[in-house]
């Protein structure tokens, strides 16, 4: 039976895995079930967010009538466009990182290392498709939710509607998300670019590709390109990548980039985009100068702008920022700390209310949703987003990891911080790895041992990071730390330097002097 409430969706190019992703998350022969008297609880996007809610709340046995409206395709960003193609592609793009220094190892690469962009684009979307049968619509209808597809839009304080059918809900939950941000830079738009919303759709390697934005977006598909055969230059407003990072894990990154021959340009604003015979041209000013280059593409990956549009959010009272470059830090859904919104019977998790843009911060927020609309009577016993521990990592190689404050926000907010710093290149494994370019650092409260932050550049710092994540979460002080054996020799190691080297701080000369001489006589 065809169902013409909603649109008909393809994600090019639309071969067997492309066909096999959209049968599970956006099956076109999908019947849109009869709505139930009243929901429970509404949720109208499903990428991480909506789908962690709407599974939480039907999955615990308690008779509990969820719906879940998605407009696109199930999964979200993260399933289609975002985490899961970018390391799909970031993967292979690491085994040319890999052959580049094979040298310095004693292997000879050889001579033209032959990237087969074709078949690495394929190799993602065989992966993803794989993978998207857990984000499917029918397993979601498995589960005892009522799948909506089509756009979700509130009608009033107790209904919302969704391909002419009308959901009333007790509670509802807005997890649309976000979307690449169009700078307003002029002849863009008719020139054309790419975002992460078509990037991930290309068969054929441009060869010259310019990339605006040097946050983890531009840095991760930067570097990933360049490697994978496109003459690449990254444009970055700031003077230095990862602006967000502190400037020595940035650095490293920066010099990975410049060796491996991708030209930056920092510190630097596009004037206007003009398309020629020869493709597209950039004029850019940068140290005072107009310079323009000639790119076969240009990928944009300039900030994200809420799914805000079209929700008629103003008919139920729900506040939100608009898009705005300049306001990324206020964009979106007003939350407060229990992600409820401006209207109390309607929550919001995930990239449409966090400054957190990332799937686990959405996950974690999601949890939260799912006990303060249903498992706290009265508001008792509510959870605060201001209380979960974010780690976050951006995927370059190396990759640059984070977790907890950074020197500067323990100053901000008044707190005495010291800082213990390991160079990989004291710590043995990395130095057999021939990767001894990055850290470990750890920020702990001056005159306690209790792990304030870290951050960790390193080729695997985002597997190094849940350590540092789980003592601080657990309250285990660096002290602790120092008690936890490393297995020899790994890179992790670096942690129980960074906590060893604190236990040392502790010792005194007196204490020093009298160990010496118990070693004596002992
Ligand atoms: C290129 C890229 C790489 C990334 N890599 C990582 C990474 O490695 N690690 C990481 O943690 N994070 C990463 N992220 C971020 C991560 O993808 C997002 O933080 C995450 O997807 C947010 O989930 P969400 O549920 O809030 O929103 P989304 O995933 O955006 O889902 C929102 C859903 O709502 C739907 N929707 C919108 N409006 C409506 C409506 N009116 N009615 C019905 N449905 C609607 C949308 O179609 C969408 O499916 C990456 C992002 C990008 C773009
Ligand atoms: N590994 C990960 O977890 C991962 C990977 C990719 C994306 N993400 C999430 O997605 C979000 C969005 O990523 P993003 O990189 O698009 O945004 P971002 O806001 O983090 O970085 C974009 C950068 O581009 C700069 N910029 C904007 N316009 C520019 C212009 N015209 N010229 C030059 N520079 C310009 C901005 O100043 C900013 O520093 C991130 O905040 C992150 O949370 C996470």
């Amino acid at each position: 039976m065809s169902n013409s409430a909603f649109e008909q969706v393809t994600v090019l190019p639309m071969d067997e895995h492309n066909q096999k992703l959209v049968s599970y998350v956006h099956p076109n022969d999908w019947v849109n079930p009869q709505p139930a008297n009243c929901y429970d609880l509404v949720v109208i996007g499903a990428g991480t967010a909506g789908l962690v809610v709407a599974a939480g709340a039907a999955g615990l046995g308690l008779g509990l009538k969820v719906a879940l409206i998605e407009k696109h395709l199930m999964g979200g960003d993260c399933l289609n466009v975002g985490c899961v193609p970018s390391k799909c592609i970031i993967r292979s793009a690491r085994v040319v990182g890999q052959m580049l220094k094979a040298a310095a190892f004693g292997i000879n690469p050889p001579e033209t290392i032959e990237v087969d962009f074709p078949t690495v684009m394929a190799r993602m979307r065989k992966l993803r498709a794989a993978i998207s049968h857990h984000d499917s619509a029918q397993r979601f209808q498995n589960l005892g939710i009522d799948v909506f597809l089509g756009a979700g839009r509130f009608l009033g304080n107790n209904a919302i509607e969704v391909g002419g059918k009308t959901l009333k809900y007790k509670k509802a939950v807005i997890a649309t998300g976000a979307r690449a941000v169009r700078p307003k830079i002029e002849g863009i738009e008719e020139a054309g670019f790419l975002t992460n919303e078509t990037v991930f759709s290309l068969t054929e390697r441009p060869k010259r590709l310019a990339v605006i934005g040097g946050g983890p977006i531009g840095c991760e598909m930067a570097q990933a390109f360049s490697r994978l055969g496109c003459k690449v230059i990254l444009f970055h407003r700031y003077s230095h990548l990862l602006n967000k990072e502190d400037t020595d894990a940035a650095e490293i990154v920066q010099t990975n980039f410049i060796r491996e021959g991708i030209e930056l340009v920092l510190d630097s604003q596009i004037q206007r985009v003009e398309k020629t015979p020869e493709g597209k041209t950039l004029y850019y000013t940068c140290n005072g100068q107009t310079e323009l280059v000639t790119v076969d593409e240009i990928l944009i990956g300039a900030g994200r702008a809420p799914n805000v549009e079209g929700l008629n959010l103003e008919a139920v009272g729900v506040e939100y920022d608009r898009a705005s470059a300049a306001l990324r830090d206020r964009n979106g859904v007003k939350v407060n700390d229990y992600l409820q919104t401006t209207n109390p019977k309607i929550y919001a998790a995930g990239d449409i209310c966090m400054n957190w843009k990332f799937t686990h911060a959405a996950d974690a927020a999601a949890r939260i949703v799912i006990k303060n609309t249903l498992f706290s009577p009265f508001g008792l016993g509510r959870s605060k987003l201001s209380s979960l521990i974010m780690p976050w990592v951006t995927y370059t190689d190396p990759e640059i990891a984070h977790v907890g404050m950074y020197e500067h926000e323990a100053k901000e907010r008044g707190i005495e911080v010291n800082t213990i710093k390991i160079l990989m290149s004291n710590v043995d494994r990395a130095i057999a790895d021939g990767e001894t370019e990055g850290f470990v650092k750890i920020h702990h409260k001056q005159g306690s041992d209790k792990i304030l932050g870290a951050t960790i550049v390193a080729p695997h710092a985002g597997e190094m990071i849940s350590e540092v994540t789980t003592a601080i979460v657990n309250k285990v002080g660096l002290s602790g730390l120092s008690g936890v054996i490393h297995p020899y020799p790994t890179q992790a190691e670096a942690i129980k330097k960074a906590a060893d080297a604190y236990r040392r701080t502790l010792l005194t000369p007196t204490s020093k002097k009298i160990l010496g001489l118990l070693t004596k006589f002992s």
